[in-house]
């Protein structure tokens, strides 16, 4: 039976699946993690792929192969296929200022009509328009600009400095929906805005459809294996999972997100949602949250303790942590856009002055913001008929049981797993097999969180708690200048 191999390079590390094409039966897997911090050298993406890929057994035996990543990041190259400065990612706030401005030269609204998105400090353009104000001399070398994924498929192709060939970058309509220069609503890239941010033009990826090969594999002795588009990896996410209309997944990675699949494309001139596109041919709204399983990386260090002593200490706590509130700007916020804000605690008491108050507060805070993003997800649209909770983060039995009374619903939380790499595995096979249908692959092992009548009766309180909190914080000291 043939194989499949699906990679998520995504914030923290690399992930790689190895699956069986027509099963989806899980083979082999391996990880690498990247380096700290929100300006990376794709170089390093790469050698943490190569010993991602290593750890999981070598990419011989496989018939194809696709690549899921972080969104956003720019991956700016010149003429001779070098990359001209390290990687701004996703969550680099410097272009703030630039995202503002550009916002303002053309009004929110026909940003949002124009590629489905208003531009925050997260999306690529921006970090264009930074790039031209701050690097001169680089943004004059940008021959093609590329995302992680986009970059790290076109690595897979054998491209690089010793074969430049900026033609044979290939993206998908997924990842593409994140730059701020491409049209979900007509699949065109806008290469005035390109050029707005830049200041100039460069060569862009071509969009590969869902299931178009990017190419032939060059890797290692495989130089037979199809390539895949690959995609962002909230749309790989999806595709891992199965979504479908109804579906929305919470997920509590680097970022936080919530994502549902839509038949039509979105436009909020609010900002609060991005209008995103899937790896299906379809449209993949979704909002974001600077600050996701970080939140609980901070607690437990502030209290010194493990993640499963932080979700014990959690839940010895009631929903609502007794009026204690975290708002957990820690890396400012995207979601609301306050990109200089810091996190605050509200509420402290003697009586909510103890670690467990803290741990729960803290985990209630990533998950009032990911509610937040839900509530404007449903003003737009969407009809949450199952809720699924996956990432790093959903790993907390804390976050699974907080989740029920923040969202004042039942939570699914599939099997632990790594639903990007799949869904990248997913579309190799896809590719792999020509069929006008992804193939579909069982998955079991999902369990169900319900909401308890007390978890529910708490969940407009803590609600309205939050949303007078989340206006009162600070900026971080030093921050906007
Ligand atoms: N059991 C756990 N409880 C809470 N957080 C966890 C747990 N396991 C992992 N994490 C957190 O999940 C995050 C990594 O999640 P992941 O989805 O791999 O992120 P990314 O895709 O952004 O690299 C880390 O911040 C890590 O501390
Ligand atoms: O910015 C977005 C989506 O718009 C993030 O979802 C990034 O794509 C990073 O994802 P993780 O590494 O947190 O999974």
């Amino acid at each position: 039976m043939p194989l499949v191999a699906g990679i998520d390079s995504s914030t923290q590390s690399c992930k790689v699946v190895v699956r069986e094409a027509d099963t989806g039966a899980l083979v082999r897997d391996g990880r690498a993690s990247h380096p700290e911090g929100t300006e990376i050298h794709p170089d390093r993406w790469w050698e943490a792929l190569v010993s991602a890929v290593d750890a999981a057994g070598g990419l011989d035996d496989v018939a194809a192969v696709a690549v899921g990543g972080q969104q956003h990041g720019l991956v700016a190259l010149d003429e001779s296929g070098a990359v001209v400065r390290p990687a701004l990612l996703w969550n680099d706030t410097r272009s703030a200022r630039a995202a503002a401005e550009l916002t303002e030269e053309l009004g929110p609204r026909a940003w949002a009509e124009a590629v489905g998105s208003v531009p925050v400090a997260s999306f690529t353009v921006t970090k264009l328009r930074w790039l031209a104000e701050a690097e001169p001399h680089h943004a004059a070398r940008v021959a093609a600009v590329a995302l992680p994924h986009d970059w790290l498929t076109w690595r897979l192709a054998g491209h690089g400095p010793d074969d430049p060939d900026l033609e044979a970058l290939r993206t998908d309509r997924s990842d593409a929906s994140g730059t701020g220069y491409w049209s979900p609503a007509t699949g065109e890239y806008r290469h005035d805005l390109l050029v707005r941010g830049l200041g100039h033009d460069a060569v862009l990826p071509r969009v590969c459809g869902p299931a178009e090969s990017a190419g032939t594999l060059a890797y290692g002795p495989n130089r037979h294996a199809l390539l895949g588009p690959g995609a962002g990896d909230n749309a790989a996410a999806a595709l891992g999972l199965g979504m479908v209309e109804g579906d929305v997944a919470l997920s509590i990675g680097t970022s936080g997100v919530v994502s549902a699949v839509s038949a039509t494309p979105a436009a909020d001139p609010s900002g609060s949602v991005a209008g995103f596109a899937d790896a299906t041919g379809e449209f993949l709204p979704l909002a974001v949250t600077l600050n996701g399983a970080r939140v609980l990386d901070a607690a437990a260090r502030i209290l010194g303790v493990d993640h499963a002593r932080l979700a014990e200490l959690a839940l010895t706590v009631p929903p609502g942590s007794d009026g204690l509130v975290l708002v957990p700007y820690l890396e400012g916020e995207r979601t609301p856009n306050r990109p200089h804000a810091s996190g605050s605690f509200h509420g402290l008491t003697l009586a909510t002055s103890t670690p467990g108050h803290l741990a729960r507060a803290s985990v209630e805070g990533l998950l009032h913001g990911l509610a937040d993003g839900l509530a404007a997800m449903v003003a737009l649209g969407t009809r949450p008929d199952r809720v699924s909770l996956i990432g790093g983060g959903a790993r907390s039995e804390a976050v699974r049981r907080c989740a029920t009374s923040v969202f004042g619903t039942s939570v699914e939380v599939p099997a632990p797993g790594e639903y990007v790499a799949d869904g990248a595995a997913r579309q190799a096979a896809w590719v792999l097999s020509g069929a006008p249908e992804p193939p579909s692959w069982e998955r079991s092992g999902s369990q169900s969180y319900a909401a308890a009548e007390e978890d529910l009766s708490a969940t407009a309180a803590m609600r309205e708690r939050y949303a007078t909190a989340r206006d009162l914080v600070l900026d971080r000291l030093g921050a906007g200048n």
